[in-house]
């Protein structure tokens, strides 16, 4: 009971926190979302949009609706004279359902169980899967000493006595019948046990709404209840002035123009949302590692079971609860299921980890012990309906511009009321046979009730007529049917939106942020050059080399400091090597050597994973004979000046001073001819100084200076073909590449040079080409003038990224940026979401940058990011065609309204017309896309 008291408490507590948190899946807290909600509370929403340093008084001009709150953008909504929302908001982002998700979020945290039950209960009536054994399941379950009821409850409930009780991380898996290095044997018998037993990692979808429900929805619009009212009253006075024969007409005609508006409406409505359910199955389906007998393998996340052993990594989403077994420096954010943006460390006394959390940092393995909706995040997942709406940037702008016509339409129709209603009760109107129409204490009361209710027919239609209600559906419209064309599109295979308004942005960006390893190159890559201690070997694969005592432990670091995997088929099959590819080439270098015997020989006392900030990872070991070592690997130059000494070819150790030009030459050597410089050095260490307890072990920090270098390997990585092409075209068309690299600055600017980012050496000076540690140093104001002459930049950190591309941006472009989030997944985070519009890879790119990104190059290739631009362009083209349009259609048509009303007494263009072209528009709009989609291809 008490526990239920707790989360219950906990969840008011989080209903006072989330309202800062607007975007549930942040990796981490955006730094400007507190502040937006401070400013907020001092109630001027409309000051909002110029956070981003705009000057412009106007309140749609609303740089980045990326991010906004969603109070904010309430208040924005509020702010908007909207006649018709559901219309004007027909997918856009849908605010009611954003509360709804938060309110799940905390239902499904403190009422678990109960959902689950519920959930059961109602998939066993429609019987439309079979997810594990029912609800009351035995114990003990067939082959497996543990149960799903206890198993799901110990890790749901965080319960760590349980977790002792079955021995910790080694009882479990002896349980679960998972060896923890190899992994589960994963044949397929095995996976169907694991299935029947504990379920699948799949979960109910949320069905989508039905067509009828569209068409239910789409009368519930003011305008077409204002046109149905008409077509009510027109008929009615038509047969009375007219009779039944000829009266009917007007009514009729207006009632079918209606159907047609609304029938148009609903289907283009299905269709999108059939659209959008399949972006959401194709963005739910992550493929992912894991470990099955012995070897790394690419799975679905569908295909997870319990009892698999997964690898995570800095940028990953957890797939399933699990239980860490081991973990480095690993720190979970678990605002997606918390709400609260805060980053959690994960060890063994906290090793409960939660489906659908990503992980900020560190690395580590965990055990799968929960799946689909056994897990909160099934569970969640299940029971509200992910959306893809928002708001983009040109909606804004129209909605603000549709409401300034709208505002002024009311205001003409009421002065042409008062106008009309005074000429006619002043008696001043004629009818066609010249009397007067009203004339004081003559004219019957329902002759004049008749002749008021014609006037306001007018009036109406004026405000019908002027009220550009279709523009802002329009764009939603637009972008809509581009982005299936897109899909359809062959030439754009490559390319998932994952966001409407990346069309409309990718085609106004006037620069893209790229990275190199991997976007610009194959990231294929191959050690070509080699030292080890001050010897160039040749070739550099020569294994005979490795033979002495440098060569040994070189191999010892090779081996133990990665986070690659080698794996050897016992039926001598190819070798499998995995990992990042940085970490693939030096392994395959060094393949002579014994990697399982050498992983067996020492002891892994320490990790520091790689990561981009840094530059370096370490590691440290204890051997058999208890000394320790420290091996660590990065980035040449900086392992090198930590580095007092190295190993001659007789492993004897010498002082560094005397070859420091050498290997400084040999570096930059290898750099020129674009190569991707990596020292390997190590350190002996006293094993009395290694901190004992695990929680100093924890938090040790690896010596790292009185370095011994034991090799620099020079890692080649070829320009992707097309690449060349591709920044031509971008730069014919106005569109800045810039190259923002964690390398070396002489491979950046040989890398740089070979794709024409930069087109001549002489180009190649600062602050053209600059450090990001130079850039770093630069005050603000500085930054923003020296970043639009950057266009490569070195040895960058992940934040000077960010720094360029803040910069960038206040200097007025439009910012396009790519990233994988490898190694420093947070960080592009922020990047991603604080650019213009954010592009993540599909291969190499971690599930963070992905969820982050607008855009998804499926193919990581440098060439899909111009189609993207082109395609852009094309879309942002034809928007404006048909707003054009669109405009003079209603601008006309008011005009000629309200001088005719104003001149006769009638309007020429009556509320037939006007619904009628309200459909037509629907119909032709579809029909300019299409012609215009591919005619305007060539634009770029
Ligand atoms: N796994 C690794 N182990 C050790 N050093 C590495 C590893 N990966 C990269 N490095 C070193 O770190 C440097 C930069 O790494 P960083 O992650 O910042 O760049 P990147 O993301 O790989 O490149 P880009 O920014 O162009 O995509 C490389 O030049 C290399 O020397
Ligand atoms: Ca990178």
């Amino acid at each position: 009971m008490k526990g239920i008291e707790e989360e219950e408490a906990k969840s008011k507590e989080e209903r006072m926190t989330t309202r800062s948190s607007c975007s549930s899946n942040g990796l981490l807290p955006s730094s400007a979302s507190p502040k937006k909600t401070d400013d907020l509370e001092v109630g001027q929403p409309i000051k909002e949009f110029e956070l981003d340093g705009d000057d412009d008084d106007d309140p749609f001009d609303i740089a980045h609706t990326k991010n906004a709150p969603l109070e904010i953008l309430r208040r924005w909504r509020q702010a908007a004279l909207v006649l018709n929302a559901s219309r004007r908001f027909r997918y856009t982002l849908d605010l009611k359902k954003e509360e709804e998700k938060e309110q799940r979020r905390r239902m499904v945290r403190s009422h678990a169980q109960v959902i689950r039950a519920a959930l059961l209960f109602r998939l066993a009536g429609e019987r439309q899967i079979v997810l594990g054994p029912s609800a009351t399941p035995p114990t003990v379950t067939g082959d497996y000493a543990i149960g799903l009821e206890e198993l799901a409850s110990m890790t749901r409930d965080h319960n760590i006595y349980s977790l002792q009780q079955c021995g910790g991380v080694k009882g479990l898996s002896n349980m679960l019948k998972t060896n923890l290095a190899t992994g589960i044997v994963g044949d397929e018998n095995d996976l169907i046990k694991r299935m029947n037993t504990f379920g699948t990692n799949r979960y109910p979808q949320k069905k989508g709404r039905s067509f009828l429900r569209f068409l239910w929805e789409a009368w519930q619009d003011l305008t077409l209840i204002i046109l149905i009212v008409a077509a009510i009253a027109s008929l009615g006075l038509g047969i009375k002035t007219e009779g039944l024969s000829h009266g009917w007409y007007d009514g009729v005609s207006i009632s079918f123009a209606v159907m047609l508006v609304i029938i148009v409406t609903a289907v283009s409505d299905y269709r999108q949302s059939l659209q959008f359910q399949n972006l959401n199955k194709e963005k739910q389906n992550i493929q992912l590692e894991v470990m099955r007998g012995g070897r790394i393998m690419k799975i679905s996340i569908f295909d997870i079971v319990v009892g698999d052993v997964v690898p995570l990594r800095i940028g990953d989403q957890v797939p399933a609860d699990g239980i860490l077994i081991t973990g480095h420096s690993l720190a979970i954010d678990e605002s997606s299921m918390t709400g609260e943006s805060k980053i959690v460390h994960k060890d063994q006394n906290a090793p409960f980890l939660m489906s659908g959390c990503k992980v900020a940092d560190g690395i580590g393995t965990m055990l799968v012990t929960g799946v689909g909706i056994n897990t909160e995040w099934g569970l969640l997942m299940a029971s509200i309906s992910e959306d893809t709406g928002e708001e983009t940037p040109l909606q804004v702008r129209l909605n603000g511009l549709a409401t300034f016509i709208g505002i002024a339409g009311l205001a003409v129709a009421l002065s042409v009321l008062a106008v009309l209603l005074g000429r006619y009760f002043t008696g001043n109107t004629k009818n066609p046979d010249g009397s007067v129409q009203f004339t004081k204490g003559e004219t019957t009361v329902s002759k004049a009730v008749d002749g008021v209710i014609k006037i306001l027919t007018i009036a109406v239609t004026i405000v019908v007529v002027a009220v550009p209600e279709g523009l802002p559906l329009a764009v939603t419209l637009t972008l809509a049917y581009s982005m299936r064309k897109m899909m359809a599109d062959k030439a754009l295979a490559n390319i998932q939106v994952r966001r409407l308004s990346a069309c409309e942005t990718m085609g106004s960006s006037t620069t893209i942020c790229s990275d190199k390893t991997g976007t610009l190159t194959l990231n294929q890559m191959t050690v070509v050059e080699a030292y080890v201690g001050n010897q160039k070997i040749n070739p550099p694969d020569d294994p005979s080399q490795l033979q002495s005592e440098a060569g040994f432990l070189l191999c010892e670091g090779i081996a133990q400091n990665t986070t690659g995997n080698v794996f050897v088929p016992k039926d001598g099959g190819d070798v499998e090597i995995s990992g990042s590819p940085t970490e693939k080439a030096i392994l395959s270098w060094a393949l002579g050597m014994k990697f399982d015997v050498l992983r067996a020989e020492s002891k892994i006392l320490h990790v520091f994973p790689f990561n981009s900030e840094k530059k370096r990872g370490g590691v440290a070991i204890q051997t058999a004979d208890s000394k320790v070592h420290i091996h660590w690997k990065g980035a040449a130059e900086m392992v090198l000046a930590s580095c007092t000494g190295y190993l001659d070819s007789n492993g004897s150790l010498q002082s560094i001073d005397k070859e420091m030009d050498f290997f400084k030459v040999a570096i930059d050597d290898m750099a020129a001819c674009s190569l991707r410089c990596v020292a390997i050095a190590y350190r002996p260490y006293e094993l009395d100084k290694v901190p004992t307890d695990e929680e100093s072990l924890g938090k040790w920090v690896l010596p790292e200076d009185e370095l011994v270098l034991l090799a620099i390997v020079g890692i080649k990585d070829p320009c992707r073909p097309g690449v060349k092409d591709a920044v031509r075209i971008c730069t014919a068309a106005g569109v800045k590449v810039r190259m923002v690299t964690g390398d070396n600055i002489q491979t950046a600017k040989a890398i740089a040079l070979e794709c024409g980012i930069l087109s001549s050496r002489a180009d190649a000076t600062e602050p053209n080409i600059i450090e990001g540690k130079v850039f770093r140093a630069y005050s603000e104001k500085e930054r923003e003038i020296i970043a639009k002459k950057i266009t490569v930049m070195g040895r960058s950190s992940p934040n000077d990224k960010l720094l360029l591309v803040q910069a960038l941006r206040k200097g007025g472009e439009v910012v396009a940026v790519t990233g994988d989030g490898t190694n420093d997944a947070p960080a592009l985070h922020e990047t991603i979401t604080k650019a213009d519009i954010g592009l993540s890879m599909g291969i190499q790119g971690t599930e963070v940058a992905k969820e982050s990104s607008d855009i998804v190059i499926l193919d990581d290739n440098f060439a899909s990011v111009v189609k993207v631009v082109r395609w852009g362009r094309s879309v942002y083209a034809n928007i404006q065609k048909f707003i054009q349009f669109q405009l003079t259609v209603n601008v006309g048509a008011l005009v000629i309204n309200v001088v005719a009303a104003v001149s006769s007494g009638d309007v020429p263009l009556n509320t037939v017309q006007v619904s009628l072209s309200l459909s037509l528009i629907c119909i032709l709009f579809q029909l300019i896309m299409l012609i215009l989609a591919y005619a305007s291809i060539c634009l770029l």
